[in-house]
């Protein structure tokens, strides 16, 4: 099968593709992801999420999909990168089939089963979240979607990647977030509630943060019924926006009643580590521009255990992972059997149409809705 790979400065190149058995691993709402093993051009274990055009996107040819673009700008360890890439007709409608890094549990799952960490996992886990999102911050991209639902893990190695990059963005864009219906809204962070419009690395980490704590203390940090309800409970444990907040913001004063700040402490009821409080008390500020960015969390004293050396031992007996060096934002991408074709868009369109001709089998997700 024909395809993409992507050079390390982000630029596509055509690449034949093999892949052996796989079955499906998940889905949502316009997509199927598929769990099996990549023969060529090189060996590994990838999830191939399959991804079926809306409205909008409906015309585009897989280079140009938004999620393509975005994963073609990032590498880091801790985030389920694209491999490669290549589109499928059935039914006249383009199907993107995106070749992902893959891991076998999806934190939401893992908490659904009633799995527990512990608080050194709990802070390896969340070291490598914020190493995601200080990467896509120094690419100058917004995740826009961060939940238990979009991480998985590999919890004997004590692996976290964050996937599902079909809501990301670009800082840059011109575009407006769509305000209060943005991230799921237990994760939307008090801007987007109150609507404001503006895309900022503060949202991921406001997200970031309440994956967190459900890593510590395994429930929802803000479960609310509705926007109102969540805006309640924030205001609740924060208290109501002063005047500055709303400033900083942008935004019209929200129609709630006027809460004095409760505490994250009294809110959370079960002790958690003291550092914990100290990182969440630094990352869950109602203005953005006041939230800790991910760079300056990863330097907070609770993960300091994580980087000691000898490398501690996890529950599970395996020493932790060597995660020191995810701090590090330039991994570079192995490209891997690069064609004699010159790069650019004429390569990149000719293996589009050769990508497209190549289409083959029809599997449920044609068939979906
Ligand atoms: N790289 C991966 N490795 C393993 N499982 C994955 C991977 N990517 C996605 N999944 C699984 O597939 C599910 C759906 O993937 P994803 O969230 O990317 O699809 P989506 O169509 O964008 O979802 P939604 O409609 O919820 O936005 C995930 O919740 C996860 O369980």
């Amino acid at each position: 099968m024909n395809g993409y790979g992507i050079k390390d400065g982000g630029e596509f190149f055509p690449v034949s593709l093999q892949f052996g058995g796989h079955k499906l691993c998940g889905s949502g709402r316009f997509s199927n992801v598929y769990c099996g093993q990549m023969i060529g051009p090189i060996q590994k274990e990838v999830a191939v999420k399959n991804v079926w055009s809306d409205t909008e996107t409906r015309h585009l040819p897989t280079t140009q999909y938004p999620e393509v673009q975005i994963l073609s700008k990032v590498f880091h360890p801790s985030i389920s990168n694209l491999l490669y890439f290549y589109s499928r007709n059935a039914n006249n409608k383009t199907i993107h089939c995106l070749v992902l890094d893959y891991l076998p549990s999806e934190m939401a799952k893992l908490r659904d089963q009633g799995v527990k960490f512990d608080v050194l996992d709990a802070k390896l886990y969340t070291f490598q979240l914020f190493c995601a999102i200080s990467h896509l911050a120094s690419k100058n991209i917004v995740h826009m979607d961060i939940k238990p639902q979009n991480v998985i893990m590999d919890r004997m190695k004590g692996l976290l990647k964050l996937a599902d990059f079909g809501n990301a963005r670009r800082l840059e864009t011109s575009e407006k977030t769509g305000g209060a219906y943005q991230v799921t809204r237990f994760y939307r962070p008090p801007e987007l509630l109150f609507g404001c419009e503006k895309f900022t690395s503060a949202i991921d980490i406001w997200s970031a943060t309440c994956v967190a704590f459900e890593l510590f203390a395994n429930r929802v940090l803000f479960r609310g019924k509705d926007t109102k309800d969540q805006i309640m409970l924030i205001t609740g444990v924060l208290g109501y926006p002063t005047d500055e907040d709303i400033k900083s913001m942008g935004v019209k004063r929200p129609r709630v009643a006027r809460k004095e700040a409760r505490g994250i402490e009294t809110f959370t009821s079960k002790m958690l580590d003291p550092d914990m409080y100290e990182f969440m008390k630094s990352t869950l500020k109602i203005d953005p521009k006041k939230r800790k960015t991910a760079i300056d969390v990863l330097k907070m004293s609770v993960f300091d255990v994580i980087k000691v050396v000898p490398r501690k031992k996890r529950s599970n007996g395996a020493e932790l992972p060597n995660v020191i060096g995810y701090t590090e934002m330039n991994h570079k991408r192995e490209c891997v059997e690069v064609e004699p074709a010159p790069a650019g868009i004429e390569t990149t369109e000719k293996a589009e149409k050769e990508s497209k001709s190549s289409s083959s089998h029809s599997t449920e997700e044609e068939t979906r809705k």
